[in-house]
C-alpha cells in the first residue's frame, strides 16, 4: 500500500518504520528541519525494542510536498493536536478521492478538522495505545506493546477500514475494527487525560504515579467528569474498564517506564501541550452541557501555568 505518515515525530516515526518494515511504500512528512535533514542524510534510526536500526525512508517538509508525485491509498494523521489543520492544508493536494485518511492522534474532536478536507466516506478514526519517544532529531526510540482501534466515519467505508486493518496488522500494529470509535476515543483520552497532565505536572512517569496512594482517588474522580460529557454525546464509558485500562499503564513490565507524550512535549522539549484537546476539551464541553468539571479544570490550568512558567514554545 502507499502510505503517507503526515507527522513524523516519535509515533510517525514507529508507525513509519513498522509499515515500511511491511514492505509498504512508505513516506514521511513533517515540519522539523533537523529532522528531516538527519532522516534525509542517515535514514530513520530507532532504538527498536532494545537494537539499533536504520531504515531509509523518503522524508519531505510539508512545505515542499507540492511537487512530490505520491498517489496515496492511505494516510496516516500523527501530528499533534494544534498542527493538524496546517498539515491538512499541506497535503491536501496529496489526497485523493480515494485517499483514505486516518487519524490516531490523542484527543478529542479532531474530525471536525479532517471534514473540512476530506470526504466523510475516506474519513477513519481511531486510536492507539501503541508509544513512542525521540532520542533527539531523527531518531526514535521505541519499546513495548500495542493496539489500535479505528472505524470509518461514513456508512460507506467499512470495507476500507478492513483493508487497512489487515495492512496495520501484517506490519505487526495490532488494530481492531471498533463498532463505535467515539466510544473508544472517550476511553483513551480518559487515558491521556488522567496520565499525560498528571505525570507532567508530577515529573513522575505512569508507574511512579500508578504506584501512590492518591493515584485511585484523582484518576476516578478525572474519568468521571470524562464520562459525564462522554454520556450527552452518546459514547457511554464503561468506567470500571476505563479504570482497569489504565491501571494497565502502570506496569513496569510493560509501558510502566514511558513517560507520557505531553511530559515529553513539555518536561523534555519545552514544547506547548495538547492540553485544551483532552481535559480542556472536557471543560470546555462541560459548560456546554452544564456538567461540573473541577479536576479537569484544575489540571488544564496547572500545565498551563507550567507551560509559561518554562517559558514553552
Ligand atoms: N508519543 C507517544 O507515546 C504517543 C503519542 N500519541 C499522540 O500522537 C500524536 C503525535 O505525537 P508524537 O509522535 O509524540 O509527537 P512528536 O512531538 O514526537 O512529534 C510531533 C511533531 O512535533 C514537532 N517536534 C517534535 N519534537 C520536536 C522538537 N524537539 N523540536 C522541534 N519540533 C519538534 C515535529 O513537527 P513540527 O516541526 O512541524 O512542529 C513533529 O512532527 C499526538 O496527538 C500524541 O498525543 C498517541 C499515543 C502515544
Ligand atoms: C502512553 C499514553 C497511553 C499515556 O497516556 C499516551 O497516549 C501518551 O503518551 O500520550
Amino acid at each position: 500500500m502507499k502510505i503517507i505518515i503526515a507527522g513524523a515525530g516519535a509515533m510517525g516515526s514507529r508507525f513509519g518504520l513498522m509499515l515500511h518494515q511491511a514492505k509498504n511504500d512508505v513516506i514521511l512528512i513533517d515540519g522539523w528541519q533537523e529532522h528531516i535533514d538527519l532522516i534525509k542524510q542517515n535514514g530513520l534510526k530507532a532504538n527498536f525494542n532494545g537494537e539499533e536500526i536504520v531504515e531509509n525512508i523518503s522524508i519531505y517538509h510539508q512545505n515542499d510536498v507540492s511537487s512530490v508525485d505520491f498517489s496515496a491509498d492511505l494516510v496516516i494523521l500523527f501530528t499533534k493536536a494544534m498542527q493538524l489543520d496546517g498539515m491538512m492544508q499541506s497535503i491536501n493536494n496529496m489526497v485523493g478521492e480515494n485517499t483514505k485518511v486516518l487519524c490516531l492522534l490523542n484527543g478529542i474532536g479532531h474530525e471536525d478538522v479532517i471534514k473540512k478536507y476530506v470526504p466523510l466516506s475516506n474519513i477513519i478514526l481511531g486510536n492507539t495505545m501503541w508509544t513512542a519517544g525521540l532520542e533527539g532529531p531523527g531518531k526514535a526510540k521505541l519499546f513495548g506493546n500495542g493496539s489500535i482501534d479505528l472505524q470509518n466515519l461514513g456508512t460507506d467505508g467499512k470495507e476500507a477500514a478492513e483493508e487497512v486493518i489487515e495492512v496495520l496488522n501484517v506490519a505487526n500494529l495490532n488494530a481492531k475494527y471498533s463498532d463505535n470509535i467515539l466510544s473508544s476515543i472517550y476511553k483513551k483520552a480518559c487515558v491521556n487525560g488522567t496520565m499525560n497532565g498528571l505525570c507532567t505536572i508530577l515529573d513522575s512517569n505512569m508507574a511512579g504515579f500508578g504506584e501512590t496512594d492518591v493515584a485511585d482517588d484523582i484518576v476516578e474522580a478525572i474519568v468521571s467528569e470524562f464520562a459525564a460529557v462522554a454520556e450527552r454525546e452518546n459514547a457511554t464509558l464503561n468506567v470500571p474498564e476505563v479504570l482497569a485500562q489504565i491501571k494497565t499503564c502502570y506496569n513496569r513490565e510493560t509501558i510502566g517506564l514511558h513517560h507520557p507524550s505531553m511530559y515529553q512535549d513539555l518536561i523534555i522539549n519545552n514544547r506547548l501541550t495538547e492540553i485544551d484537546y483532552i481535559n480542556g476539551a472536557i471543560v470546555r464541553k462541560g459548560k456546554e452541557y452544564g456538567i461540573e468539571t473541577p479536576y479537569c479544570s484544575f489540571l488544564t490550568q496547572l500545565v498551563h501555568a507550567k507551560e509559561q512558567i518554562l517559558g514553552a514554545k
